[in-house]
């Protein structure tokens, strides 16, 4: 597999080109940041204290020959590497978070040209979590009142977390209605009491937590608790290359990490 990473010498580049150099069936084809990154021009693997050979670069025109690029940047970031991607038949993995509904919404179109695995957790255990949750929500879907906190390093820009959001709809998918219904994404002041049905979310942001979510059931004389804590970010990059396995051979369709994991 010819590999792209987009977001070169971001945390989850940098992660993502470790696990691609590290990999048999993968070759590091492109590495990706924005004009004007003091990363332009560099090793790609500088940051390992070797030398790949792939020079970080800012022209699109790089993904030209790539069969897929894993895109961990920003919303904005992403979309322009779509728009590149079905010019130039590249494959995408999508891990950025923070899209709007017209962002996810270009996502799906393109889908139709180039083959997308887009996922807000990459991870094996939050995938299981997702699943652990439509059957505990499923179960729990009267008396309990749902609330879910994540907590992240202090650099992290959107909350709540895309994890976090996904957790939702795994719940609201087993109540049958849709998460911007029943949704409550902060509380301040003489809020009244809690509405049944509703789902709140809190946001905590700290030092270099990689990803801590826990999703609470709260009823009357009871209370479960569904937790997923990252301890490394490399599970994200090997999940990353499992959905780039997955992507081999296929020229479109949007995908998810259930359909990588075989959970759906
Ligand atoms: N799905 C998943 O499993 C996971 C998703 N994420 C998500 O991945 C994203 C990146 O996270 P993280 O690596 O921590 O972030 P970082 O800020 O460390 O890295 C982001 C990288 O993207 C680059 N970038 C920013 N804006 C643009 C742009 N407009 N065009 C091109 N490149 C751009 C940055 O360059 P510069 O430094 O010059 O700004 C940087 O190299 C976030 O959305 C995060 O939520 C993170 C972990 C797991
Ligand atoms: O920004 C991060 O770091 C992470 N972002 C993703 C999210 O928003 O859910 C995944 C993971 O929690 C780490």
């Amino acid at each position: 597999m010819k590999i792209a990473i987009a977001g070169a010498s971001g945390r989850m580049g940098r992660m993502l080109i470790e696990a691609v150099i590290a990999a048999p069936d993968a070759q590091l084809f492109a590495a990706l940041d924005r004009a004007g990154s003091d990363s332009i021009g560099t090793d790609a693997t500088a940051f390992l204290g070797k030398n790949s050979g792939v020079l970080i670069a800012s022209d699109l025109a790089a993904l030209d020959g790539a069969d897929v690029i894993i895109d961990f940047t920003r919303p904005e970031g992403t979309l322009e590497h779509l728009k590149a991607c079905q010019a130039y038949g590249v494959n995408m993995i999508i891990g950025t978070t923070g899209f709007d509904e017209a962002g996810r919404a270009a996502v799906a179109a393109a889908s139709e040209k180039i083959a997308i695995v887009s996922a807000y957790n990459m991870s094996v255990g939050v995938n299981l979590v997702f699943k652990l949750l439509e059957i505990a929500a499923g179960v729990l879907n009267q008396g309990y009142d749902v609330e879910i906190v994540e907590m992240h390093h202090k650099h992290k820009v959107d909350a709540p977390s895309g994890t976090a959001i996904a957790m939702g709809e795994a719940v609201t998918k087993a109540w049958d209605k849709a998460l911007k219904d029943v949704a409550v994404w902060s509380r301040e002041g003489i809020t009244g009491e809690r509405q049944d049905g509703t789902i709140g979310f809190a946001a905590l942001r700290g030092g270099d937590v990689i990803g801590d979510h826990t999703v609470v059931f709260a009823g009357a004389g009871e209370r479960v608790e569904v937790t997923h804590k990252a301890s490394n970010r490399t599970i994200y990059a090997q999940g990353s290359l499992r959905a780039a396995r997955f992507l081999a051979g296929k020229t479109a369709g949007h995908f998810n990490m259930k359909d990588v994991l075989g959970l759906n």
